[in-house]
């Protein structure tokens, strides 16, 4: 029995690579919530649920706040030891929201960020089980970095739903991913001239409804 499936798993390749951006496209193409787990960066202003809340448009009841923030501009493992404090993936799990139409989560970083001396986010992922989304820059040096991705992903036996390369054009990176990773890239998301709720709208554009798939 298929289904659709609802939340999807937002990571990347690196940090700073438009995880945030992507998932309020993805947010406002598919009428979806929004959850970052885990907030780092907070004395620098890092505030991703703000910023999705702002460019996709949130209804508050699509609005649900980190299980965790900390300030330092760190891994949480790191982040959350200057705060004299851990968490592990059971304590963020447990803060998982439970909408009642699609989810995006955004992870931290990229999928071996540490969230602890044990743990990883890519241990909160496969907790989580949702299909990930893995936003990638498109330009040189992404082949490696994504095929590591997506390499890490499956071997912890997660479902990748598709890459989406962000940034100019680089059809040559797209054909050698997908060829290499046997894995779809959803979408060639141009850098915007300008990060505003319209631009981002137009960006929505280039996604369609979430394709029916195994839900988990
Ligand atoms: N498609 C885009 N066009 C223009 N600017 C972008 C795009 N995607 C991201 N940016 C900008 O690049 C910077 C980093 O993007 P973003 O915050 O989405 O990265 P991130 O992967 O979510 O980072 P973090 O790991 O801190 O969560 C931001 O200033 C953002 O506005
Ligand atoms: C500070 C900002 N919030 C970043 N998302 C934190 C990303 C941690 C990356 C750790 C690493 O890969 O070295
Ligand atoms: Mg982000």
């Amino acid at each position: 029995m298929r289904r659709a499936v609802t939340t999807f798993f937002v990571t990347g390749t690196d940090t700073g690579v438009g995880k945030t951006v992507l998932s309020a496209a993805l947010c406002r193409a598919w009428g979806a919530a929004y959850w970052k787990p885990l907030q780092t960066g907070a004395q620098d202003g890092d505030d991703d649920t703000r910023e999705v809340a702002r460019l996709a448009g949130l209804r508050p009841d699509q609005v649900f706040a980190p299980a965790r923030v900390y300030a330092g501009p760190f891994a949480p493992e790191w982040a959350a030891t200057l705060e004299g404090t851990r968490v592990s993936v059971a304590e963020v799990l447990a803060c998982r929201p439970a909408p009642a139409g699609p989810l995006i989560v955004e992870g931290a970083g990229g999928v071996l960020v540490p969230v602890n001396e044990q743990e990883t986010m890519l241990d909160l992922m496969a907790a989580h089980g949702a299909p990930v989304i893995v936003a990638a820059r498109s330009a040189l040096g992404t082949i490696n970095h994504t095929l590591l991705t997506v390499g890490a992903l499956r071997d912890r036996g997660l479902q990748v739903h598709g890459v989406v390369l962000i940034g100019p054009p680089a059809p040559h990176n797209r054909a050698a991913i997908e060829r290499h990773g046997a894995v779809p890239v959803l979408a060639d998301l141009p850098l915007l001239g300008e990060v505003t709720p319209e631009t981002v709208a137009q960006a929505a554009a280039l996604f369609g409804p979430p394709e029916l798939a195994h839900g988990h």
